[in-house]
């Protein structure tokens, strides 16, 4: 059973997205600490900007004073720019390395994350959390993380100015903004909505262009082309039709939004000209309102924006930090030492479910040191189940049995230590777009080329490796697609041969390979075999007449056990399951034997 954990930080941070993608910025704050004192330099700069306007005009009879004052504007503007440089700058790097750190984190917590939670998502879902919503995320720090210290300073810093030069003129030039911003903000509450909807089916798009992609060679013996297009296309319909909808709804904010700000704009030369008239205002402080106002009016007309913007990064940022609130496999316990000479696997009264169905039910047996144990069964009775549990991917609930590898339970295992002592060949080859000898080393990491080489001649891999164009460095294509099933399969067992590991768990082939192929197959599995403790799901009589046991599944639950010869002699389930299965074999085998 795999015992599972929350990574502490994570869990304290659960409902604090922010906080959680803060953590990820946190190493380093020193260019966060830049960015926002520059942003703090460029709103100071910004106000005094129009305290030297304002002298300007106040002493335009001073050519000394004029060129004292021009000397300061020059070197603010100077200051202004660099700072804005440091804003950029500092910006793209820290938010270009959090997000770094955030996607390898993801990528390092996928792996650990236990099957059960594998099974909830689908990989295109989580490449497009790891792409589009880390970019959000990105997105948002580099260009708007800023704008939440510069516009409020800019806003403070206009705004008592203002009030002391005339705070009736600003008062009334801005008395509408308030409503104005009532009302762009309720506009702009769907484009969050929109803005979520379209990343729901952008991962949908993804999901299914990586399943037609990766499922191409189907795709193009079924005519599912237009199948699968279909469904790319609706599933990129509703990623325009939301972003269109958004940008319908950006576009009907502009209109009113910009008359909105406008207006104080109107009241405050209607309302300035009648002060500078009655003498209550100077030309100088009608100029520095002109300026400042402007900075009054930006940041409440981009508030409810960034509100938005802010949002919808909590949305991206939800997706993400999702994955990381699902626990991981336990890994840190300490390795056990083990007995060579215990049982090297046994299960004892082991039951199990997915979710609800049970799919195992009191099952036990007892795999003794160098003896194979053959599962057989009928579609579905839960053989590759026993296989899964018995690697780990799956916990079993507690009170539901337990299961032993050399002696101890799977509980007191560290899952990862626990699985050098397997190896698994299933019929269902993975290979990864690497080279062969890569590939084969995966048994290994660290093995030499001359064990790598052992194990493919020993696997029946060797000869035909040499045949490809640029031999153990060929590569073999997404999931081994320039491979045939037989070459996938001897790869496989070449690196299963290399990891040496003392258990081995095999699901036999199924798939039907030309006699040739099958024979150099068989033959390397019966060397990967040879001195191993093996549980197999046999598909093969031979198999099964040589295997010390035989374990016969019906719908979860272990109703016969023995050797091939006792079960024949029973007449039950293993009978007719023999004589539907595997007949065709036995009566190749008496062909072959010449009776
Ligand atoms: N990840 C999963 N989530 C939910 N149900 C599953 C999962 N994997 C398998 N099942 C279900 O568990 C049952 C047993 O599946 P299992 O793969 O163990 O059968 P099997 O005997 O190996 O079948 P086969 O010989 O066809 O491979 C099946 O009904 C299957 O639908």
């Amino acid at each position: 059973m795999i015992v599972t954990k929350q990574d502490p930080q994570t869990r304290k941070r659960k409902n604090a997205v922010f906080g959680w993608v803060l953590s990820f910025v946190k190493p380093y704050r020193n260019w966060v600490v830049i960015c926002i004192l520059a942003s703090l330099l460029v709103a100071v700069a910004d106000i005094l900007m129009g305290v030297l306007i304002q002298r300007m005009v106040e002493h335009t009879n001073d050519f000394d004073k004029l060129l004292h004052i021009a000397l300061i504007i020059f070197c603010l503007t100077i200051v202004g720019f660099l700072a804005k440089y440091f804003i950029t700058y500092s910006a793209a790097r820290f938010s270009a390395r959090a997000m770094r750190d955030l996607k390898n984190k993801m990528a390092a917590h996928l792996e650990k994350v236990p099957m059960s939670t594998m099974d909830q998502y689908h990989s295109g879902d989580l490449v497009s959390r790891l792409t589009s919503d880390a970019q959000i995320l990105q997105s948002f720090l580099q260009q708007h993380f800023f704008q939440l210290f510069y516009l409020p300073v800019v806003f403070a810093g206009a705004l008592t100015l203002l009030l002391s030069i005339n705070w009736k003129l600003i008062i009334f030039s801005v008395a509408i903004l308030p409503i104005a911003i009532v009302i762009t903000g309720r506009m702009s509450r769907p484009l969050q909505t929109y803005a979520e909807r379209m990343q729901e089916h952008l991962g949908q798009a993804n999901t299914v262009a990586q399943d037609t992609l990766s499922g191409i060679h189907m795709v193009k013996a079924f005519q599912l082309e237009d199948v699968m297009y279909r469904k790319y296309a609706a599933g990129m319909k509703q990623v325009l039709k939301n972003g269109i909808l958004a940008e319908k709804k950006r576009a009907w904010m502009t209109a009113p939004g910009i008359l909105l700000f406008s207006a104080p704009i109107l009241f405050f030369v209607a309302y300035g000209g009648y002060l500078i008239q009655t003498g209550e205002l100077s030309l100088g402080s009608l100029v520095i309102f002109s300026y400042l106002l402007h900075f009054i009016i930006e940041p409440l007309s981009l508030a409810p924006v960034l509100f938005a913007q802010v949002q919808e990064t909590s949305g991206a940022a939800k997706r993400l930090q999702d994955i990381f609130l699902q626990p991981v496999e336990e890994n840190g316990r300490t390795a056990i030492p083990i007995d060579p000479a215990a049982v090297p696997v046994e299960f004892e009264n082991v039951s199990f479910a997915y979710e609800k169905t049970k799919i195992l039910e009191n099952v036990s047996f007892v795999l003794p040191p160098n003896k194979t144990v053959a599962l057989v069964g009928a579609s579905g009775s839960g053989k590759s189940t026993i296989l899964k549990l018995l690697c780990g991917f799956y916990r079993i609930e507690p009170g539901n049995g337990c299961m032993r590898v050399f002696g101890h339970s799977l509980n007191d295992w560290n899952t990862a230590e626990m699985r050098h002592y397997l190896s698994l060949v299933s019929q269902d080859t993975t290979l990864f777009p690497v080279s062969i000898a890569e590939n084969i080393s995966y048994g290994r990491v660290h093995a030499t080329r001359d064990e790598i080489i052992a194990a493919a001649k020993a696997a029946n891999a060797h000869d035909f490796i040499l045949e490809l164009p640029q031999g153990y460095e060929t590569k073999v294509g997404e999931r081994g697609s320039r491979l045939s099933g037989g070459q996938k399969q001897r790869i496989a067992i070449a690196r299963a041969l290399l990891k040496d590991a003392p258990i081995l768990l095999l699901d036999e082939p199924t798939s039907a390979l030309d006699t040739e192929s099958e024979a150099l197959v068989q033959e390397a599995l019966e060397n990967v075999m040879r001195n191993r403790t093996v549980l197999v799901i046999a598909h093969r009589l031979s198999t099964i007449k040589d295997a010390d046991e035989v374990l016969v599944l019906e719908q979860g639950q272990i109703v016969e056990r023995g050797t091939h010869y006792e079960l024949l002699a029973q007449g039950g389930v293993y009978t007719r399951l023999y004589q539907k299965q595997f007949a065709t074999d036995e009566q190749r085998a008496l062909a072959a034997e010449g009776v």
